[in-house]
């Protein structure tokens, strides 16, 4: 997302936490130093860097503490600091996938990896259909991991509230994904649990438009040269171009949405689960 807009959403998401009367801890790396919870002016200048901010997933971690840089962190690193310090419950748009033709570039998101290896709920709107989502759901399920649909049997596409495909699972209510988390927990099962929210109809950019600049952008991915991790970015940025910022206001729309949900699930699952 672009400054200004990254800053705007972000203190907003984190009011809509307070409000619903949880606590948000925004995560990122600040000049080599793991930040669970930021301060405003921290928050501003981490939206500020933009894409100066490394990426940061899992396998950059240690590289960008040991360098002493600036990480914004992806799903995967997110997950395992929030992992660290007993937060059970993350709030994001979506998650990375599996790329379309993944299964000649084995292009396939460390999200997927680190949700079947640590245990913390993910709140998303499912992912985009720039991805692969059939192989997604697989990959997911061959990682063990727990998806739901919320308030839904399909299995959400981002912008679009339907996919074509089903969600292995369905809850309705912020208690039912409470228990999910407090089995998954008093299992010891070790891996992720994926909360999946449809992006509300009324936010939903038409379906169409957004679809044609998702594949207009893949085309230009194989003219331009651009692979592995800038590809997600690349794609991001060039469907609110083409879509006239339409998708942009979407991407908002859902992210705080799924801030109202996950709030009132890490409030129900603070019920049932002691701190760790
Ligand atoms: O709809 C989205 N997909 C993906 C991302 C970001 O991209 C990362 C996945 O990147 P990659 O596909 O390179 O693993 C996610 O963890 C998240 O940080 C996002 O913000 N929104």
């Amino acid at each position: 997302m672009p400054y200004p807009q990254n800053f705007e959403t972000a203190k907003e998401v984190e009011a809509i936490v307070r409000e619903s009367g949880a606590v948000p801890a925004t995560i990122a790396i600040l000049d080599g130093v793991p930040c669970i919870g930021l301060e405003e002016d921290e928050l501003r200048k981490l939206a500020q860097l933009g894409k100066r901010a490394i990426k940061t997933s899992r396998r950059d971690i240690a590289y960008v503490i040991a360098k002493k840089m600036t990480g914004a962190t992806t799903v995967s690193a997110t997950m395992f600091f929030a992992a660290k310090v007993g937060i059970n419950v993350f709030v994001t748009g979506g998650i990375g996938g599996v790329h379309r033709e993944g299964e000649t570039t084995m292009d396939v998101s460390s999200d997927l990896t680190e949700l079947g290896r640590t245990a913390v709920t993910v709140v998303c709107a499912g992912v985009k259909s720039i991805l692969d989502i059939p192989r997604t759901l697989e990959y997911l399920e061959t990682q063990g991991v727990t998806v739901v649909g919320y308030g839904t049997d399909e299995f959400p596409a981002f912008f679009t509230p339907r996919s074509g495909c089903k969600a292995p699972s369905r809850v309705d209510t912020p208690e039912e994904c409470a228990a999910i988390t407090a089995a998954n927990l008093s299992m010891g099962l070790q891996s992720g649990i994926l909360v999946c929210v449809p992006i509300p109809a009324h936010n939903a950019a038409a379906a169409e438009p957004v679809e044609a600049a998702i594949q207009t952008s893949l085309n230009e991915l194989k003219e331009k040269n651009i692979s592995g991790a800038a590809v997600t970015p690349y794609v991001l940025k060039r469907v609110n171009e083409l879509t006239g910022g339409a998708s942009l206001t979407a991407n908002i729309a859902l992210i705080k949405n799924n801030a109202r949900v996950g709030s009132q699930i890490a409030i129900a699952t603070a019920g049932l689960v002691e701190e760790s």
